[in-house]
């Protein structure tokens, strides 16, 4: 029997880990290494770095030459179970396998999470190619089956974003946070009132237009909405939509694009009709 229920195995968990204030150790400092740091380095972490200098890619050393404060680089190799202490988290991309496992199996020994870039079991997680704008991050897994292809599929994602989504949602951030300061409470009537009016403005408004926000449109959008209960439209609360001011600045591209499709799919039905006829004829 075919079941439509989701395959409930064989993945694993897509979270959002909070690294902010936290210590992350990598190990090594070659090409894999200089992803690792911009990774954590995103995340808010600060960095011990331990490899030897001539092993250095050009960007690792410029990260460390860049964020002094942020990163402590330590110009030797992995030294044992002292370089583990107060580390949250531990990151390796040496090119020394029977190390690489030895550290593996220290950090298993303190509960340390760890990823080792070469070694899929022992890793207690894998990274995945990455899509950042602002606040909006996208990642590609292929649960360790074939990295190639996630890079492959970040870059058709990275060509359907439009470019705005990152300033939208920092934006509809900023909204959000400033009705929570209006209406507190974790849970409760508040709660769901508050959870069904941010549905109702993200289903209303195109995404485009959060980003017209500004401290005097989110405070209209707070006093003449959330307030009274509706759901105002940008115009309401002062902006023009971006959508409709590019149809108006370009209305000649908004008739083409009426005017072409459909002139196309006459052309289209028009040629089939003339090309059935033609076949028809000639039986
Ligand atoms: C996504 C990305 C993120 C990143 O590293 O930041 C990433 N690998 C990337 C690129 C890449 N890596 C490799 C190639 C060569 C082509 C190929 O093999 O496909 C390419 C492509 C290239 O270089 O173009 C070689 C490779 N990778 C792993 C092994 C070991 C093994 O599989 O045994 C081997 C040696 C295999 C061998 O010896 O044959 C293992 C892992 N690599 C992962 C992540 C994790 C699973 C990700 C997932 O599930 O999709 C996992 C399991 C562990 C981990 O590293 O966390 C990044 C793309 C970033 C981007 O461009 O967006
Ligand atoms: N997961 C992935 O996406 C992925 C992709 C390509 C390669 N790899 C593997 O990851 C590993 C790292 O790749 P790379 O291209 O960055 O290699 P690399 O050779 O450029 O860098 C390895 C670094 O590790 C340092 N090192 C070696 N032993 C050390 C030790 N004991 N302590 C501290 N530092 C040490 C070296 O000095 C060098 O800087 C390789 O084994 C490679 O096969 C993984």
């Amino acid at each position: 029997m075919v079941s439509d229920a989701p395959q409930l195995s064989g993945g694993s968990l897509l979270i959002a880990w909070q690294l902010r204030n936290k210590h992350v150790l990598i190990v090594g400092g070659g090409e894999v290494a200089s992803g690792r740091i911009e990774s954590i380095l995103v995340a808010d972490a600060s960095i011990s770095l331990i490899c030897p200098r001539a092993g250095l890619h050009p960007r690792s050393r410029r990260l460390i030459e860049q964020h002094p404060d942020r990163i402590t680089y330590h110009d030797r190799v992995f030294s044992g179970p002292g370089d583990l202490e107060d580390i949250d988290m531990v990151l390796t991309a040496i090119d020394d396998v029977s190390r690489s496992r030895e550290i593996y199996s220290l950090c298993r020994d303190t509960k340390i999470p760890v990823n080792v870039a070469d070694i899929p079991d022992a890793c207690d997680f894998y990274f995945g190619s990455q899509v950042r704008d602002g606040p909006l991050q996208i990642m590609i897994s292929t649960n360790g089956e074939s990295p190639k292809m996630s890079a492959m599929i970040r870059r058709r994602i990275e060509r359907c974003l439009e470019g705005y989504e990152g300033e939208a949602i920092a934006k509809a951030g900023v909204l959000r946070q400033q009705l929570k300061e209006r209406a507190p409470g974790v849970g409760g009537d508040v709660g769901r009132r508050r959870m069904r009016w941010m549905i109702d403005i993200c289903n209303a408004w195109e995404m485009e237009d959060f980003t017209l926000l500004d401290d005097e449109m989110i405070k209209r959008l707070l006093d003449e909405g959330w307030e009274k209960n509706i759901v105002p439209s940008v115009e309401d609360v002062g902006g023009t939509s971006r959508r409709a001011s590019r149809r108006r600045e370009d209305p000649e591209a908004s008739t083409l694009s009426i005017v072409l499709p459909s002139l196309g799919a006459f052309l289209a039905g028009a040629a089939f009709a003339t090309l059935g006829l033609m076949l028809k004829r000639r039986r």
